[in-house]
């Protein structure tokens, strides 16, 4: 059968071949680069999702190759002259004589102390910052910084890239990342997951308050409160993790 002899033009378009009443009259670049039109989709849940996945692939993208970390929580609020700053710059910087990066909210406070703990000591020092309404940037002390604009996808990084957490005290965004850990290792959502709670004076009556009333109203199983270490000494926060890693 002879071949129909076809040299009309066609177009390109990726992988597809356009000819005829198909090919269009703008390539794929002009239409990107020509055209705005109208708006409101930046403001949908579908672009919001697009966001989110974003703000994973950039945390995963910095943080993937971070080794053994903890991250360290605590208020936003803590002073320099809180013997709490002090405590948290310690403990940072023995984790990270002990080969730790140092994970924090990159924020003021117990957050600062740790990241310039972990900086001084020449280690990696790594703040995961949130968008705020009254911004206040990263503390000066963050060597590698990630800004969020969802807490979900940054509480994600604090757990996915840490070996445990060291919480000192603090509020309720402390409060609530060391709610989310405890949940997640009663759940079995991680496994192995120390959780040190630093300053007995502070830690002691909401531990109390879990064993007698919480445990005792049958409300979490007997064991769970023990997932919480309580402590006062730097040397045994960093022994606890280190035993736990041999
Ligand atoms: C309210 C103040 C500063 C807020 N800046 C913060 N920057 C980064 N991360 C923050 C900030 N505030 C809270 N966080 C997160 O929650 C934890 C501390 O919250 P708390 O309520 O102070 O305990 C902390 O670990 C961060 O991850 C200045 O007054």
């Amino acid at each position: 059968m002879a071949q129909r002899m076809n040299n009309r033009p066609s177009h390109q378009q990726g992988p597809i071949r356009l000819k005829g009443r198909q090919m269009p009259s703008s390539t794929t670049d002009q239409r990107l680069l020509d055209s705005r039109g109208p708006t409101d989709w930046v403001h949908t849940d579908p672009w919001r999702v697009l966001r989110i996945q974003a703000e994973f692939v950039e945390g995963f993208g910095a943080l993937a190759e971070l080794g053994p970390a903890v991250s360290l929580f605590g208020s936003a609020r803590t002073q320099p002259d809180d013997p709490m700053y002090e405590a948290s710059r310690q403990i940072a910087t023995r984790l990270c004589a002990e080969g730790y990066a140092i994970i924090t909210g990159g924020g003021p406070g117990a957050m600062e102390a740790a990241n310039r703990g972990a900086s001084e000591c020449g280690g990696v020092s790594v703040g995961l910052g949130i968008e705020l309404p009254h911004e206040q940037g990263m503390n000066d002390w963050v060597d590698l910084g990630v800004n969020f604009r969802y807490f979900f996808v940054r509480k994600t990084m604090f757990v996915k890239y840490a070996q445990g957490f060291v919480v000192l005290p603090g509020g309720f965004g402390t409060m609530d990342e060391l709610f989310e850990a405890l949940t997640l290792a009663q759940t079995g959502k991680v496994t192995s997951f120390p959780i040190v709670l630093f300053g007995s004076a502070y830690w002691g009556g909401l531990v109390d308050w879990l064993r007698a009333t919480m445990e005792g109203d049958g409300k979490t199983t007997p064991g769970d409160v023990d997932m919480l270490h309580v402590t006062d000494d730097v040397d045994e926060v960093v022994s606890y993790f280190v035993a736990e890693d041999d």
